[in-house]
């Protein structure tokens, strides 16, 4: 069964001479207990889906859909107040640079503690105290820090970036959410910490029935971890499905063109041969193309380009474009 299933999704700037889609109908729909992964390069509109998603926007921006269902449930009928309750109840998410996102001025102990919900602490008042400390050390022994009695005492500051990016998973899963959003979690990080902490989600993917959403834009990671995945160009959804599915048999050219580079990142190419890319570049947002975004880049390019492409759907593989190639 879906747990999230996100169709036709548009966020929208709104500023007072012009109104541009940042994201422009796209749809992602994520398993339950599924580790899925969101690719697309910078400023493509991940960070911006995850925000309307959380309703953490601001009142610049206005996101519109025909459906976003989590669990069955239908979240456009719902007030935005118990929209709210159930996206905090249900979905947590970690965001890049992890020690901006700790207070530096407390200690790691009083930040964990404020996260834990007191229903979790199956204890009297008096003894509410301790059972938080040792509430918020198990948390930190489940994402594997070992020296937890230092950390709980410690500043952000005392503490490495992998460290701070395991507390704020230990944040987030305090509440047991049903899914975790990581934006970029491991931006950054040196290779063995970035290791650890891919390793931690999923095995939070694994053992605790949590659906993880990884967002990123590094394809190698993304591709090794997630087991379904979007790619993304300029807030357009371009292709969606199985990871293996997509890397051996790409329909876009978009996702063709990723993949042949990860290939000759991947395999011993020679280091003289140039590496494949589309020509041009990506369009800022104040330039976007109409109908579809990657048309002015693409080999495959023809008049109908300029209207968007609908979804198709192929051997489980959801592609919108109108000339895809491979597809028999
Ligand atoms: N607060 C904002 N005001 C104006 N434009 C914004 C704002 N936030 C994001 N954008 C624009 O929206 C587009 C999508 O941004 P977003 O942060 O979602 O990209 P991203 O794919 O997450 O990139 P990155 O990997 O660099 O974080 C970009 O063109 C960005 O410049």
């Amino acid at each position: 069964m879906a747990l999230l299933d996100v169709r036709n999704l548009t966020v929208t700037l709104n500023d007072d001479l012009d109104s541009i889609h940042a994201i422009d109908k796209m749809s992602l729909t994520i398993r339950e207990n599924g580790f899925h992964g969101l690719v697309g390069e910078s400023g493509s509109g991940k960070t911006l889906f995850a925000k309307a998603l959380m309703g953490i926007l601001d009142e610049r921006w206005t996101v519109k859909a025909d459906r976003l269902f989590w669990q069955d449930r239908d979240l456009l009928k719902m007030s935005a107040e118990k929209r709210r309750e159930v996206i905090n109840r249900d979905i947590a998410m970690i965001f890049q640079e992890p020690s901006r996102s700790l207070d530096p001025t407390a200690p790691i102990f009083d930040q964990l503690s404020e996260v834990i919900p007191t229903s979790e602490l199956k204890c009297s008042f008096w003894a509410r105290k301790q059972a938080r400390r040792q509430y918020a050390a198990n948390l930190l022994k489940k994402v594997g820090i070992k020296s937890y009695d230092f950390c709980l005492d410690a500043f952000p500051h005392e503490l490495s970036e992998g460290q701070c990016q395991k507390i704020m998973i230990a944040m987030a899963i305090a509440r047991k959410p049903k899914m975790l959003i990581a934006d970029e979690p491991t931006d950054a990080m040196e290779s063995t910490t970035k290791v650890q902490i891919l390793r931690l989600l999923q095995k939070l993917n694994e053992t605790q029935d949590m659906a993880i959403l990884l967002i990123s834009h590094d394809l190698e990671a993304v591709t090794h971890w997630a087991k379904n995945m979007t790619i993304l160009y300029a807030g357009q959804s371009v292709e969606a499905g199985n990871v293996k599915e997509l890397v051996a048999n790409p329909f876009h050219p978009y996702t063709k063109a990723l993949f042949q580079n990860l290939a000759q990142f991947t395999q011993q190419a020679n280091h003289k041969s140039p590496l494949t890319t589309l020509k041009g570049t990506t369009p800022p947002l104040q330039h976007l193309p109409i109908g579809c975004r990657l048309g002015p880049r693409c080999p495959q390019a023809q008049k109908n380009c300029v209207i968007a492409p609908k979804a198709n759907r192929v051997k489980g593989h959801v592609f919108n474009c109108h000339f895809p190639i491979n597809v028999r």
